[in-house]
This record gives structure tokens, C-alpha cells and sequence, in this order.
């Protein structure tokens, strides 16, 4: 059995193994792979990973010997899953690997926006603090959460954790989720997307990407929300329109950004976004830290196996 990765440096740049899959196949790994070089790559391979390397229908059709995909990632918008499916592909991904990173990243990007701890650290550096007349300064407008109102799309294994962190800091926390409003712990409560974007401080994305929640935020529905709304996005880029993001920033519509994800990865130089003061935009890291990959190498391996000994598990298009 031939296993290709077709991109496993940003999972594995070095401080962790492999290895757990050779006991499975002939295994070879690229660190990362053109689009041009993606069928001469995996034509061979019976079981091809990928983390952002896109393998769509026009690829996978050109892929006959391939029989399983494992997504080295939770979000699987990389593969087309139904045309995987229609070819007798088996695709799965990787669950709640980094759900405590992500919902710390979630915070880290809102606890700047409240406290500036970067902003207020660099003036330092400069002398602000030692040339003041008082004992401290501000220049920023600092914000208590406590009271706030997060709201959360997608209240799944991220979304659960970051409202269970909104409530320890004293929030209000409302979700737009499937879930029944009597399955949810106290303190969360249920509502419409409608009500989400009218009652939120902070709205927080943690829904994945798919035909349904491509561009959920857009002109209209930054329209709903209240003036100087904060908008978090770890989620996917394309869950929003980032025109329309920038255009809501310079108006105050929202009053910031914070995103670890974007539209295109990486980013052109150009995307106003990365220019705009108020927008905060980390390179798509909340995943990364070592404790999460190793569990998403670990996970990884537990998926071959589970394939090739016939009960596969975390399958995302049965
Ligand atoms: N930035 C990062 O490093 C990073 C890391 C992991 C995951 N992610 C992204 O975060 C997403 C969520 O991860 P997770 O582990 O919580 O996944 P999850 O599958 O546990 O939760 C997703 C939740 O969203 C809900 N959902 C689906 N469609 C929805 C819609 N239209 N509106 C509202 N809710 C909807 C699902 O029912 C589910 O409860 C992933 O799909 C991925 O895109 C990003
Ligand atoms: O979905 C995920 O797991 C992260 O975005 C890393 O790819």
C-alpha cells in the first residue's frame, strides 16, 4: 500500500514523527505540493493525505488506485467529499485535536482587542510609560468582558469550549446551533442567526466551511449587527466576505477584526485587511501548537489503521 502526504511540513516541520504509518504502506512525504504536481504525486497512491492541498473532482477523477483521503485537519473543505464518495473514496478528518488550542487562540485575539497587551508593551520599549505624568496611561478604549454578549456560530466541539470560557469570564453567551435549546448547559442560550448579529458584543465563528455558510458574513448581515461589533473569525476564511469586512471596519460597523484565517493562504500583500489598524490577523496558527499536532498525528495514524483494517473511523462521507 503506497500512503503519499502530500503537504506535512506545517504539521510536522520537524519536532515530531511519522512514522506511525510505515507500519502501514511504503510511506512517502512531501512537504508540501503544487497544484501542477498533485496528480503525478498521489496517481500511484492507494491512500493520499492532505492538510490545505486541494484535491477536487477534476483531481480526483484523475486519481483511480486512490481509495482513501485522510484530511490532516478538522475543516475538510479541501476535498470535494461527494464526488469522493460517487468514486468509492473514503475521506475522514480529524476531530476535536485542537479544540483547547483553538478556543485559546479565539481568546487570545479578543483579549487583545480588550487589553492591547502587545500595543501597550511595544510603547514601553519606546519610553511612553517612563515619560508620563501619572503612575499609569491609557490610549486605548479597555474593556471589561464580564456583561458583554459573545454570540457563537457553530456550537460544536470549539464552539462548546469557547462558550464555556465566555461564561467563566462572565458573559452573556447566545449560539446559532441545530442543537436543542434543552440540550444546551445553562448560561448558553439558543437563538436565530437574526438574533445572534442583533444582540452580540463579540460574534465568533466556529461553524465549518460549506455551500451554506460561504460568505454567512457579508454587507447584509454586518447590516444586522450593532455598531462597533467585534467580529472573531478562526474558523475559515471564506466564512466571510473580506471587502465587506474592511468597508465595516473603516466605517465602525465593527469595531475589530480578529482572524486567524483568511481567504486565500497565504494572503496577497495587498488584502486591505492585513494594512487595516483595527483588524488583528494571526497566519492561521491556532491549530499549531505542539501539544494539538501531536494529537492530530496520533489521530491520523489511528485513522489508517482503523482503513486498512476495515472498520474506519472519523469518516466525514459515508
Ligand atoms: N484556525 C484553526 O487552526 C482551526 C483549527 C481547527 C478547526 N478550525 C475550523 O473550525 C471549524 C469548527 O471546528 P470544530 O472542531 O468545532 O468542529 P465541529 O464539527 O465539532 O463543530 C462544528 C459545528 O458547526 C455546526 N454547524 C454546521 N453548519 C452550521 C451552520 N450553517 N450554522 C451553524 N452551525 C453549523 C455543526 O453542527 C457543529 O456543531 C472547523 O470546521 C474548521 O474549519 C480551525
Ligand atoms: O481545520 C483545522 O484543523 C485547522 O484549520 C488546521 O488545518
Amino acid at each position: 500500500m503506497k500512503i503519499v502526504i502530500l503537504d506535512g511540513y506545517t504539521a510536522n516541520p520537524g519536532d515530531l514523527s511519522w512514522d506511525g504509518l510505515k507500519e502501514y504502506g511504503e510511506l512517502i512525504v512531501y512537504p508540501r505540493t503544487k497544484k501542477e504536481d498533485v496528480v503525478s504525486r498521489a496517481k500511484d497512491a492507494e491512500i493520499v493525505l492532505t492538510n490545505k492541498v486541494v484535491l477536487d473532482a477534476e483531481v480526483l477523477i484523475q486519481l483511480p488506485k486512490l481509495k482513501y483521503i485522510g484530511v490532516l485537519a478538522t475543516g475538510y473543505n479541501v476535498v470535494d467529499i461527494k464526488k469522493a464518495k460517487e468514486l468509492g473514496i473514503l475521506v475522514t478528518n480529524i476531530p476535536a485535536y485542537s479544540t483547547d488550542s483553538v478556543a485559546q487562540a479565539t481568546f487570545a485575539l479578543i483579549l487583545n482587542m480588550t487589553n492591547r497587551v502587545a500595543h501597550y508593551a511595544n510603547k514601553n520599549r519606546l519610553g511612553r510609560w517612563s515619560d508620563n505624568d501619572d503612575f499609569c496611561y491609557w490610549d486605548t478604549p479597555l474593556r471589561e468582558l464580564a456583561g458583554k454578549t459573545l454570540g457563537i456560530v457553530g456550537l460544536g466541539s470549539i464552539g462548546w469550549k469557547v462558550a464555556h470560557l465566555a461564561l467563566d469570564f462572565g458573559m452573556d453567551v447566545f449560539a446559532y446551533t441545530s442543537k436543542n435549546a434543552a440540550d444546551l448547559p445553562d448560561g448558553i442560550q439558543k437563538t436565530t442567526l437574526e438574533g445572534l448579529f442583533s444582540v452580540s458584543d463579540i460574534l465568533t465563528l466556529h461553524c465549518p466551511l460549506t455551500e451554506e455558510t460561504y460568505e454567512l458574513i457579508n454587507k447584509n448581515t454586518l447590516a444586522k449587527m450593532k455598531d462597533g461589533t467585534i467580529l472573531i473569525n478562526t474558523g475559515r476564511g471564506p466564512l466571510v466576505n473580506e471587502a465587506d469586512v474592511a468597508e465595516a471596519l473603516q466605517t465602525g460597523k465593527l469595531l475589530y477584526y480578529g482572524a486567524d484565517v483568511m481567504c486565500q493562504e497565504p494572503p496577497s500583500k495587498d488584502n486591505p485587511l492585513l494594512k487595516q489598524k483595527n483588524a488583528f490577523i494571526t497566519p492561521h496558527i491556532a491549530w499549531a501548537t505542539e501539544e494539538a499536532r501531536t494529537r492530530l498525528i496520533d489521530t491520523c495514524v489511528e485513522n489508517v489503521k482503523s482503513f486498512v483494517e476495515g472498520q474506519p473511523i472519523n469518516v466525514v462521507n459515508r
